[in-house]
């Protein structure tokens, strides 16, 4: 057992429920510790609370020095860092590695992002100078996912202390090794006390903080199920921001291509790195009706037939590792299993690689047929495949879902990709470019149930604080005019 909370400056047990988590493609513990009581998120919220005026007093140099020294110790501990996430998530390690690359980036590209989008603005305006500032909202709560546990929640957490915001992180509870290592580094990089708190547990932990109501806002990266349940909780609350960073059903579509072999590579990264574990995945894959499209599809069912899937170390590394669990894993072979009952064709099918496992292998389902098909994130590698008569129609079968974080054309035709572009309704639109691997550089997020109009990544900045406007000038001084009506 670990003293698995952070809460003002100090490392403590939960008292609420034991919980662990798994290396899920061997089974084994990872970690084991006990969630935060309602009482001790309590006591997270006050002791954020209690630094919001330091930590906005000491400007904005002076956050910047601990995040650059944070960034510094991601370097030097960043093989320790990636060997947890990869032990935590069932990743490879070569992927595990690029999770703590992006972690790295953020800082400098945060940085450029709270000038760029949130820097002061002076202008003249009649007997007074008028400027625009921003000023932290104050405490806010960060909910993080699995799928990275490392450099998802980072994205809220560098951008909100950048700005002067004072936090508390709440993590899946699938890695909660992750986010000890993370908190411990910000400690060593000198945060004052309070400024960034750690609350471990499961989804109890989690409504007791979403619901605590001393907290300004809260950044959310996680299911569209979650967010929309707290998007409940905050309404009849204006006063307070919410960021809802959630999931997708992103279609794919194939038109002419002179390069098959490249389309299909970009499909494959699409619908199945990270296990098909990533909220821009290619789900739904449109494929025209005919003989350039049977040839596409046989070319993909090959390559499909030949990812390697495989343990986090194993050498040489797989393409894909472990789900996060058995149960996930399980819940891709029911999801595959339903598809079926309602008349999908499997042409590569999911299989458990191992019992006790999250090991998955890849697969494709063609659900042509299906007049009503589910429009649900199955988060793993089962891409559906879907023949379409026409171009047109391929759009507007891609449109068809509650959901819009990605979607994306491979096609040699630019005019095709202008009508795409136009009609497509989704926060990230690609062209003849996997969906996957999103720059942090770039705003990141969706429309409908997959956001609330707060993009992430560079758009970070936006909801990390409130503009201010000020109109100043030394003394107060009489106008030339008085208004109608006024004698003084
Ligand atoms: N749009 C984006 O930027 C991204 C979205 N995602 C989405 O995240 C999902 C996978 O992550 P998960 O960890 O399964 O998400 P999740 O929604 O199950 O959990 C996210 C967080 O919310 C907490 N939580 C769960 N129920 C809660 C409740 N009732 N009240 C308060 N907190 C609660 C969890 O403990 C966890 O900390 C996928 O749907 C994926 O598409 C993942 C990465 C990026
Ligand atoms: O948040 C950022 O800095 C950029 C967005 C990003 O990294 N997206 C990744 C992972 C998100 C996910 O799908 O879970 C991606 O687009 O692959």
């Amino acid at each position: 057992m670990t003293a698995s909370l952070f809460i003002n400056g100090c490392w403590l047990e939960g008292n609420g429920q034991a919980f662990a988590s798994l290396n899920p493609a061997e089974g084994s513990a990872v970690w084991e510790g006990y969630a935060a009581d309602a009482g001790q998120v309590a006591d997270a919220v006050d002791a954020a609370r209690a630094a919001t005026l330091t930590w906005a007093d000491l400007g904005f140099a002076g956050r910047e020095a601990i995040v650059k020294r944070y960034g510094e110790l991601l370097d030097r501990d960043g093989e320790l860092l990636a060997q947890t996430i990869a032990n935590e998530t069932g990743k490879p390690i070569w992927e595990s590695r690029t999770e703590v690359g992006a972690m790295k980036g953020k800082i400098g590209i945060s940085v450029t992002a709270y000038h760029d989008r949130t820097g002061i603005r002076e202008n003249e305006a009649p007997g007074a100078k008028a400027f625009v500032r921003h000023k932290p909202h104050g405490v806010v709560a960060v909910f993080g996912p699995y799928n990275f546990p490392g450099h998802l929640p980072n994205g809220h957490i560098v951008p909100a202390l950048l700005a002067g915001n004072t936090i508390v992180f709440k993590p899946s509870e699938l890695t909660p090794a992750v986010a000890e290592k993370m908190v411990a580094l910000w400690e060593e990089a000198g945060l004052p006390a309070g400024v960034l708190n750690l609350v471990q547990g499961e989804k109890e932990t989690g409504m007791a903080l979403a619901q605590h109501p001393d907290i300004d806002g809260l950044f959310f990266t996680g299911s569209s199920r979650t967010g929309e349940l707290i998007h409940q909780q905050f309404g009849g609350h204006p006063g307070k921001i919410l960021a809802l960073e959630m999931g997708g059903n992103n279609p794919l579509i194939v038109d002419e291509v002179a390069d098959q072999r490249a389309a299909v590579h970009d499909t494959i990264q699409s619908a199945y790195i990270t296990a098909g574990q990533r909220c821009t995945c290619a789900r739904r894959l449109y494929v025209p009706k005919g003989e350039t499209g049977d040839r596409f599809v046989d070319a993909l069912v090959a390559a499909i037939g030949k990812i390697q899937v495989g343990r986090q170390h194993d050498d040489p590394q797989p393409f894909m590792g472990s789900l996060i669990s058995e149960q996930a894993a399980d819940g891709i072979l029911t999801a595959q299993a339903s598809l079926v009952a309602l008349g999908g064709k499997v042409l590569t099918e999911v299989r458990k690689l191992e019992e006790g496992t999250g090991l998955l292998s890849p697969g494709l389902i063609d659900v042509t047929t299906i007049e009503e098909l589910p429009d649900e994130e199955y988060f793993g590698p089962l891409l559906q495949l879907i023949r379409y008569d026409s171009f047109d129609e391929a759009i507007a079968l891609a449109n068809r879902t509650r959901f819009g974080l990605s979607a994306g054309l491979l096609s040699d035709n630019r005019d095709k990709f202008d009508r795409f572009y136009s009609r497509i309704r989704a926060g990230i639109v690609n062209w003849n470019k996997q969906l996957t691997g999103a720059s942090s550089a770039a705003p990141f997020g969706g429309i409908g149930a997959s956001g609330n109009h707060r993009a992430s990544a560079y758009y970070a900045a936006d909801y990390c604080s409130y503009p201010v406007a000020s109109l100043e000038t030394e003394q107060v001084t009489m106008p030339a005019n008085l208004a109608p009506g006024l004698s003084l």
